[in-house]
C-alpha cells in the first residue's frame, strides 16, 4: 500500500552493484533510459531521477502506482517502494511516521526500518527509529495493540534519510532482478508461441540481452492461428523493451516440416529441432547475436532428453541457451503468468500432430544423420533467405 500523499517511487537495484564504478555507472545510466522509457510507453507522468546507486521517480500522487509497476518492470530492478517526501529533519521525519501511521497500519507487529546516506546528520538512524516506534506506536495505541517486532515485522515503516530529503514507505515491491536491457549481447529467441519459450526469452531479456524472435511456419502443422499466437506473445515480451526492435523474422518451414513427416519415423523431432536452430543460426549471422535461446526443459519431451539434447545441440557452433533447463512445468506455467504471456500461450492454436507414434528418446547422432535429409542445413538457409519480418507492435 502506498503511503498517504506519495508521489515518488525509490528504485532498488542488485546486481549492479557487484560491478566497478564504471561499469556501475554505465549499467545504471541504461537501467534509467529503460525506466523512463516504459514511463514513455505507458504515459506515466514524472522524471527519473538518476543518483548514484538508487535512482528515484519523481511524478504525482495520481501517477504513484503506474510509475511503481514500470519500475518494477524494469529490468534490473530488485524492489522499489512508492514514497513520500519529507523535510531531512528529525522531527518532520517523526511527525510525518505519526501521519502515515493510521492508514498504514491495521494490527500485528511494526518495525522501523531508518537508514541515512548522509552520516553528517545530527542523530543516528537507531535514534530516528526509536522516535519514530513511539510516534507510530501512540498514533495507533488507541484503536490497536501494538507490538514490535524488528526481526520478522508484519508492518515496516522504512525511512531513507538523504541530504536534500527523507523519504517514507510502507511497502517494497518485487522487480525482476536480472541487469539493464542492453547490457548483454542480443540473442536469437526461437520462439513457438508455446508456453515455454517466451518465458525462456523473457529470462535472457532480464539478464540483458535483447532478443531477436525467430518464428518458423509450421505449413499444414502450423497455420495462421498457431502464427498469430508466437506473434502476440512477443507483443507482450514487447512492453517490457518499448526501446528494442522486436520484429520477429518469420521463417516459411512448411515444406521442410512436410518433408520429414514424409520421410521420417524415427527422429523426426530431432532433425526439425536441428532444423530450427541452424535457421536460428542464419539469423544471428544476420543480426550479430550470440547465441540462441529456446524453452526446451531437461526430460518435458522426448525431444528433450540428455541424449536428445546432445544430438539436437550438435545442428549449431552457436551456444544454446535454455534458461528453462531445470525448471518443473509448473514453475514455468506460473512465471507466463506473472510475466503476461500465459494468456498468449494458451489461445488454441489447432494445429496439426508432427510427432510420430513412436517417440525417439535416446538419438544418437550416427543413426540420425543416416537417416535425416542430407540437404537439411540447405533447407535452413534457403527458408531463412525468404523470411518476412513482422512487426509485433504494428498489430
Ligand atoms: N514453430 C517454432 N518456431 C520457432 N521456434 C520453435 C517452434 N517450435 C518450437 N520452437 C523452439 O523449440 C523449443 C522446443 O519446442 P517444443 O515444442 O519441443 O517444446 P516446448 O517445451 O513445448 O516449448 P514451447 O512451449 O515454447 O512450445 C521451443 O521452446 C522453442 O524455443
Amino acid at each position: 500500500m502506498h503511503p498517504p500523499g506519495a508521489d515518488t517511487v525509490l528504485v532498488r537495484h542488485g546486481d549492479i552493484n557487484t560491478k566497478s564504478t564504471s561499469v556501475k555507472r554505465y549499467m545504471e545510466g541504461l537501467l534509467v533510459e529503460h525506466l523512463e522509457a516504459l514511463m514513455a510507453d505507458r504515459s506515466v507522468p514524472g522524471s527519473v531521477v538518476r543518483e548514484w546507486n538508487r535512482p528515484r521517480i519523481e511524478t504525482t500522487e495520481g501517477a504513484v502506482a503506474d510509475a511503481l509497476d514500470a519500475a518494477t518492470d524494469t529490468f534490473g530492478v530488485v524492489s522499489a517502494s512508492p514514497c513520500v517526501t519529507v523535510e531531512p529533519a528529525f522531527e518532520p521525519i517523526v511527525d510525518a511516521l505519526a501521519e502515515i501511521a493510521p492508514e498504514a497500519y491495521d494490527g500485528g507487529s511494526f518495525a522501523v526500518d531508518a537508514r541515512r546516506a548522509d552520516k553528517d546528520l545530527p542523530f543516528t538512524s537507531q535514534e530516528l527509529a526509536k522516535a519514530g516506534g513511539t510516534a507510530i506506536w501512540e498514533a495507533v495505541e488507541d484503536a490497536f495493540d501494538p507490538t514490535v517486532d524488528l526481526d520478522d515485522p508484519d508492518h515496516t515503516f522504512g525511512v531513507e534519510v538523504r541530504s536534500d530529503a527523507a523519504y517514507l514507505y510502507t511497502d517494497t515491491v518485487a522487480g525482476p532482478g536480472g541487469l539493464p536491457l542492453g547490457s548483454q549481447a542480443p540473442m536469437v529467441a526461437l520462439i513457438s508461441g508455446g508456453i515455454d519459450s517466451p518465458v525462456a526469452a523473457y529470462e535472457v531479456m532480464r539478464r540483458g540481452s535483447p532478443i531477436v524472435p525467430v518464428y518458423v511456419a509450421l505449413g499444414e502443422y502450423g497455420g495462421p492461428d498457431h502464427e498469430a499466437r508466437a506473434i502476440e506473445t512477443v507483443r507482450s515480451l514487447a512492453r517490457y523493451a518499448p526501446t528494442r526492435d522486436l520484429t520477429v523474422y518469420r521463417v516459411p518451414g512448411g515444406d521442410t516440416v512436410s518433408h520429414l513427416a514424409e520421410t521420417m519415423e524415427q527422429g523426426r523431432m530431432l532433425s526439425l529441432r536441428r532444423f530450427f536452430y541452424r535457421i536460428a543460426e542464419h539469423v544471428a549471422a544476420k543480426t550479430d547475436a550470440q547465441g540462441i535461446v529456446t524453452g526446451e526443459a531437461l526430460g518435458q519431451k522426448s525431444s528433450q532428453t540428455a541424449q536428445n539434447l546432445a544430438v539436437t545441440s550438435r545442428a549449431t557452433d552457436l551456444p544454446i541457451h535454455r534458461p528453462l533447463l531445470a525448471m518443473d512445468k509448473e514453475t514455468i506455467v506460473e512465471r507466463a503468468r506473472n510475466i503476461g504471456t500465459y494468456r498468449d500461450s494458451t489461445i488454441p492454436a489447432g494445429c496439426n500432430r508432427i510427432a510420430p507414434d513412436r517417440v525417439e528418446t535416446n538419438g544418437r547422432v550416427e543413426q540420425l544423420l543416416a537417416v535425416e535429409p542430407d540437404d537439411l542445413y540447405e533447407r535452413a538457409a534457403s527458408a531463412t533467405s525468404e523470411a518476412t519480418l513482422i512487426d509485433p507492435r504494428g498489430r
